[in-house]
């Protein structure tokens, strides 16, 4: 995202982890420490205390009794401990769903509050990608490890004081592992968090590849051209600098991981081994049952120590992708920042003053300076050439892209001082690139489940208004059926033209107060476009209409057109001022015209005349 933050170290993305999970289910939290640190610590007691038990037994010559009551004490705590830990094992399955479900919602609504500019950034995919993937799987293993990293750290220093108890000589020799292990673990961390950064683009384009080969709308392309050789090309250069970006770290990770071990663990066991050598050799035979049981401990003690740095790097690598999932959340999306106005009654007149815009990243101004009015009530035709920045200038109305310069006024009053959810409400909308979704016809056209009689009848209403009546009443399971065949063999598929009419059976549906219909005839026949229209015109009485077409034959009645070229409007008026205008409107309207009436060839006329089936 734009401004670069301060990331967190790994104690800070620790915390922050937990006061995640903890805000997700306290539980959670709880259980996993309660479970990890009491079995660690009882292992230590049970190896170190346990083993020093038995040689003072067999050195003392003690009865036989004084040991029994030992085992007795830890085989109860062994069962305690362990009805713990089998109430952990049952209910952790059952609460990670929580976490996991906590995690998704705060990630998803905020990925539907962040202006749509942000989904043209790849910075933002890899944020929002590794906030989805990565954090929901590693908070749960962050957690598991750091707490798994704690019980090995706790039993270590039972086990210490248990040794310090015999020579406290002997705790020095711990503290090579221990330093050594931190250190290292740290750049362990490090390197490992920088392979994964470097690595996002390169997932995300094997992601993709992926994608496009598992998603039925791409299949008929992939079948039809030579793009599969492209795509495997691109997995394959990917799969090739992932390869390479971890050779690069994995040769680090190994070398520390090498001096971590080899050096400071091998210091601690070697060392523990002369030295308790040359005690029993100076100080006689009269210790050798504790020191032997000692060095045993010692080794627990070490192992112990690696366990833990190990669990923490696992937990620290986990927990440092919690800084993607801070800074996602934290983000200051730039159309939420102010905007707490609600709106009065209906929205009302709309005018643009000196609006201009570009892309980030564009050269180039899409809209240029725009400066026009639309009354309430009027319904406008926005018209022009592909490119114009039809689409964008209806994206800036509703509030979808940030104007760069200029504002948009409407009802008085600068939409970016709209509370943007209640602003986006009023808009009723067919996109170009409209989008059905695996739910059922009736969820696809109400956006929520129609409950109420009322509400199932306003979807059947919708649309039959919409032109798809006839299809409706074919439909066995009427306003359930299941579109798409995703998760239902019998699911609904519908052609481009349906899915066009179920998303204008939405507009119909909402009643909202300004209607926008981004090209909302391209895929329908000519009578349902005339219907659509006709229709849209009824139930739109006194609202604000904007629609876009490229076939200028449903330009005529709109109100006013608006004809658009770079970014400017060229011309404006109704279709008769701009056909008498003579100018660019009226030469596209005129091409078309005449493309309609040379469309049907000579010969296929004269062949329906001597009675054959006219296919056009
Ligand atoms: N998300 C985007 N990022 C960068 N440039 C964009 C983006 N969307 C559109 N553009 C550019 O803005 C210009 C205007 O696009 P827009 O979609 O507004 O045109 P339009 O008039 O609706 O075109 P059409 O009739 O083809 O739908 C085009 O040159 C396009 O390449």
């Amino acid at each position: 995202m734009e401004k670069k933050k301060k990331e967190m170290n790994m104690a800070e993305s620790m915390k922050y982890l937990l006061k995640t999970i903890w805000k997700a289910d306290k539980g959670c939290v709880i259980f996993s420490f309660y479970k990890n640190c009491s079995e660690e610590i009882f292992v230590s007691f049970f190896f170190v205390y346990m083993t020093q038990k038995i040689y003072e037994c067999i050195e003392k010559k003690s009865p036989y009794s004084q040991l029994a009551k030992v085992v007795i004490i830890f085989c109860l705590l062994h069962i305690c401990i362990h009805i713990g830990s089998a109430f952990y094992t049952y209910n952790i399955r059952l609460k990670t769903p929580i976490v996991y479900r906590y995690i998704f919602d705060k990630v998803i609504t905020k990925a539907t509050t962040i202006e749509i500019t942000r989904y043209e950034q790849p910075d933002f995919y890899d944020k929002f990608s590794r906030s989805l993937d990565e954090c929901l799987n590693k908070a749960m293993d962050g957690l598991s490890n750091l707490t798994r990293s704690v019980g090995a750290a706790m039993s270590a220093l039972a086990a210490l004081l248990i040794i310090a108890r015999v020579d406290p000589v002997l705790i020095i020799f711990v503290f090579p592992p221990v330093l050594g292990a931190f250190a290292f673990g740290v750049k362990e961390n490090q390197q490992e968090y920088q392979l994964r950064k470097e690595e996002t683009y390169d997932l995300r384009v094997m992601e993709y590849v992926k994608r496009v080969f598992y998603e039925k709308k791409y299949a008929g392309e992939i079948r039809l051209y030579k793009i599969r050789n492209i795509l495997f090309g691109k997995h394959k250069e990917s799969y090739e600098k992932r390869y390479q970006i971890h050779k690069k770290y994995r040769k680090k990770i190994a070398f520390y991981q090498f001096i971590r071990i080899v050096f400071f663990v091998g210091m601690t066991l070697f060392g523990t081994y002369i030295y308790v050598t040359y005690v029993i050799k100076t100080t006689g035979e009269s210790k050798i049952g504790a020191y032997v049981a000692m060095l045993s401990g010692i080794g627990f003690v070490s192992w112990q120590v690696k366990e833990s740095v190990h669990n923490g790097i696992e937990a620290g690598k986990c927990c440092l992708f919690m800084n993607n999932l801070k800074e996602f959340l934290e983000y200051q999306s730039k159309s939420t920042d102010g905007g707490t106005k609600k709106i009065q009654g209906l929205i009302g007149d709309i005018s643009f003053h000196n609006v201009s815009f570009t892309y980030e990243g564009g050269k180039s101004k899409v809209i240029d300076d725009l400066t026009f009015t639309i009354r309430k009530g009027e319904h406008i035709a926005l018209v022009g050439e592909n490119g114009a920045g039809k689409t964008t200038l209806v994206k800036l109305l509703m509030g979808l892209y940030p104007v760069s310069e200029g504002k948009i006024i409407a009802d008085g009053c600068d939409i970016r001082e709209f509370e943007p959810k209640e602003y986006h409400s009023r808009f009723g909308t067919v996109f170009q690139d409209l989008q059905i979704f695996a739910l059922p016809l009736g969820e696809n056209v109400l956006m929520k489940e129609p409950k109420s009689e009322a509400e199932k009848q306003l979807v059947i209403d919708s649309l039959r208004k919409a032109q798809f009546g006839d299809t409706l009443q074919s439909l066995k399971n009427g306003i359930n059926t299941m579109i798409t065949k995703e998760f239902d063999e019998d699911g609904f598929v519908c052609s481009g033209g349906q899915a066009q009419k179920i998303a204008i059976a939405r507009v119909f549906a909402k009643n909202p107060d300004v209607v926008i219909l981004d090209e909302p005839s391209s895929a329908l026949d000519p009578i349902a476009e005339y219907n659509m229209y006709h229709n849209m015109m009824q139930v739109s009485e006194g609202k604000t209409v904007f629609f876009i077409s490229h076939r200028l034959s449903s330009a005529r009645i709109a109100d006013k057109i608006y004809f658009l070229e770079k970014g400017k409007i060229k011309e404006s008026g109704t279709h008769n001022e701009l056909i008498e205008l003579n100018g660019s409107y009226a030469q596209m309207f005129r091409l078309q015209a005449q493309n309609y009436q040379e469309s049907v060839p000579e010969n296929y006329i004269n062949q329906s005349r001597v009675g054959e089936e006219l296919h056009v």
